[in-house]
């Protein structure tokens, strides 16, 4: 699901200062992340939306659009030129070969925009950033982030809630699911947990104490990857030089 635009309300402040995080959410399609990315904007946190960032490198004229177009043809798009998500949809859940593709060709345009998204809300000067990205490990850019929290839902809670949301047949839902890691193994490589199976109430309580560690005083490593990092090696350098 797509969250909406970011909504920095509280200035992210102590006590990392002067630290730059990359912090990885991911979990399986449903399972909450982005109720959790709410959550994490609501504290003043921006988070970056791989979804979001996916669904602009489509945009109609776009790299990506005409890479989508030339694979899948026109019969993917809407009357008015923008890609038909539904219809793309069906075609790559219901085929792996023809979702693997479409992975490799937008990959390349995902990452780079997550990349600038990052980067813009460096030079702003945020010094923890979530990264929200439903395919973390699946695309390998879980080396990137750390923590990296899973958000774990019930099987059958993931169902319920997917068709719900999506008004989709169990059919379409279960193929969906599916065509991701299973969530129990994307549990197996987390640093953190956040259960999703209770209530929102529920939730709330587990995000809690996931934000007292996503929020604790950070490393000298994340220190040198914040901008306040970079100019005080450059300005060490400088020093050096003329000193
Ligand atoms: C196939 C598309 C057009 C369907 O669009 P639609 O609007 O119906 O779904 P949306 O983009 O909102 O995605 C909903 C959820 O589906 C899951 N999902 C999306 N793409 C994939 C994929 N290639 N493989 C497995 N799961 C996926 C994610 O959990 C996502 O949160 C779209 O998902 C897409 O372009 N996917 C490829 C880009 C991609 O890899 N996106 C994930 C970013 S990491
Ligand atoms: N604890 C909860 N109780 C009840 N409903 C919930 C809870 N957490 C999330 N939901 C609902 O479940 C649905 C899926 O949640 P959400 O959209 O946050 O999942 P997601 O992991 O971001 O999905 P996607 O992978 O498709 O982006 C939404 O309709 C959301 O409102």
């Amino acid at each position: 699901m797509l969250s909406g635009s970011i909504n920095y309300k509280v200035p992210y402040a102590e006590p990392t200062i002067r630290s730059m995080r990359l912090v990885g959410l991911t979990g399986g399609i449903a399972s909450g992340k982005s109720t959790v990315s709410t959550l994490f904007k609501s504290h003043g946190i921006p988070v970056v939306d791989a979804d979001l960032v996916a669904r602009n490198v489509v945009k109609k004229g776009t790299g990506g659009w005409k890479k989508v177009v030339a694979t899948f043809g026109e019969e993917i798009l809407q009357p008015d030129g923008e890609v038909d998500r539904p219809r793309l949809g069906q075609i790559v859940f219901s085929d792996p070969g023809r979702r693997q593709l479409l992975n490799k060709i937008l990959a390349p345009h995902i990452s780079s925009g997550i990349f600038w998204q990052i980067f813009k809300l460096w030079i702003k000067g945020f010094k923890v950033i979530v990264l929200d990205i439903p395919l973390l490990f699946e695309a390998k850019m879980d080396k990137f982030t750390k923590p990296i929290i899973v958000v774990w839902v019930d099987p059958e809670t993931q169902l319920q809630r997917l068709m719900a949301r999506d008004r989709t047949s169990e059919e379409d839902a279960r193929s969906r699911i599916n065509a991701q890691m299973s969530l129990d193994l994307k549990r197996s490589k987390a640093d953190t947990v956040i259960e999703n199976t209770g209530s929102l109430d529920d939730l709330e309580e587990n995000f809690r104490k996931v934000l007292f560690e996503v929020t604790r005083p950070l490393t000298w490593t994340e220190f040198g990857l914040s901008r306040q990092g970079a100019l005080l090696a450059l300005v060490s350098v400088i020093l050096e030089i003329f000193v």
